[in-house]
């Protein structure tokens, strides 16, 4: 019998990771995807079941990264609630396994791994393909991944100004008040992106909230909201005209209204840039359409189950 698996919950999964850690090993984990290598990695597009009663999908999302000997599934629920509601947007938990036995060695809160690893990967398409004379920041939306996205570019960039908007004033006030940092709040999504050199769109709207005529040429966006494909968060002109990359080429014409129903052509896969088998284009108006990969949790697990491990078996 092996040994029961251990349960490591949302305030130590905070505790044990950073973005220091976290970045580089989803840098790798982002090319070895791209390699579309079998023996290394295996990682379908999501499968997902809609909860229609309670407006939300179940993603369920296996990933095996044989050289790195790891095995995990996330399930994740996400909702498009009402307006006002106070249920939460996303909730994950990841379950890893050992790959030769099948035993699940570890049941891990998905919650901090999500906020984390997302910000972590939309941080690294800014590393790839924002302009490194970057001064500006907007970020629509303030709910959890708005303080995530926060968080990492302004610990990886120095930004000269962070604006954020939300459709709550209260809401934008709150987010001031939790971040550690100045921001400039913005009564309208376009005071946010005019002139703005990157901007994160982390809403839950299913109709585009940004716009291309407000985007400055040769702005980055990365556009982490929308993850289904009749939910939008870009229009038409900003997909058509930017050139676009997105995590994983399938899961993006399985699921980005935002690809599917611009008819935007689709560039590169962050991968291929890491990769150096397609070009970064800093010079161009760039869109890195996140939907979120099984490869992104089950690195971030690994990495809290190793400190998990080293943190338990001191003396
Ligand atoms: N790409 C990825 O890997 C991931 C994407 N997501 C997606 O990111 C988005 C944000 O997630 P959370 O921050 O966890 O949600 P949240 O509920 O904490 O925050 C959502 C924000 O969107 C705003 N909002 C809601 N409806 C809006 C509308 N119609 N127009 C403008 N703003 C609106 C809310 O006021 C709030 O500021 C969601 O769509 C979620 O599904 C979440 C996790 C991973
Ligand atoms: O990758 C992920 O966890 C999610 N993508 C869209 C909602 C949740």
């Amino acid at each position: 019998m092996s040994d029961p698996p251990v349960v490591i919950w949302e305030d130590e999964v905070r505790e044990l990771l950073t973005y220091s850690a976290l970045v580089p090993r989803l840098e790798e984990a982002l090319g070895h995807f791209s390699r579309r290598d079998s023996a290394e990695v295996i990682q379908p597009v999501r499968t997902t079941v809609a909860l229609q009663k309670h407006r939300g999908f179940l993603g369920l999302m296996p990933t095996y990264m044989e050289n790195l000997g790891v095995l995990s599934t996330k399930f994740v629920c996400f909702y498009n609630r009402e307006a006002g509601s106070t249920l939460p947007a996303t909730q994950a938990t990841v379950v890893l396994l050992d790959p030769e036995y099948g035993n699940v060695k570890a049941v891990i809160d998905g919650e901090v791994i999500t906020r984390m690893r997302t910000a972590a990967v939309s941080a690294i398409s800014a590393k790839l393909l924002m302009r490194p004379e970057a001064e500006v920041l907007a970020i629509l939306g303030t709910g959890i991944q708005a303080l995530s996205h926060y968080n990492v570019f302004t610990e990886m960039f120095s930004f000269k100004e962070v604006r954020v908007w939300s459709r709550s004033k209260e809401r934008a006030e709150r987010f001031r008040d939790l971040v550690r940092g100045p921001v400039t709040l913005c009564v309208s999504a376009e005071e946010a992106v005019r002139g703005a050199d990157a901007i994160v769109t982390v809403t839950r709207s299913t109709e585009p909230v940004l716009f291309g005529r407000w985007v400055k040429p040769g702005a980055h966006v990365a556009a982490v909201g929308a993850c289904r494909p009749d939910w939008r968060e870009l229009d038409d002109v900003l997909m058509k005209e930017a050139v676009v990359y997105a995590d994983s080429r399938e899961g993006a014409m399985a699921e980005s209204g935002d690809v599917i129903l611009s008819g935007a052509e689709m560039f590169a896969e962050l991968g291929d840039v890491i990769n150096g088998t397609k070009a970064a284009h800093r010079e161009k108006t760039t869109v890195f359409k996140s939907l979120g990969m099984g490869v992104e949790d089950a690195v971030s697990a690994k990495l809290v189950f190793d400190q998990w491990k080293a943190k338990h078996s001191q003396p």
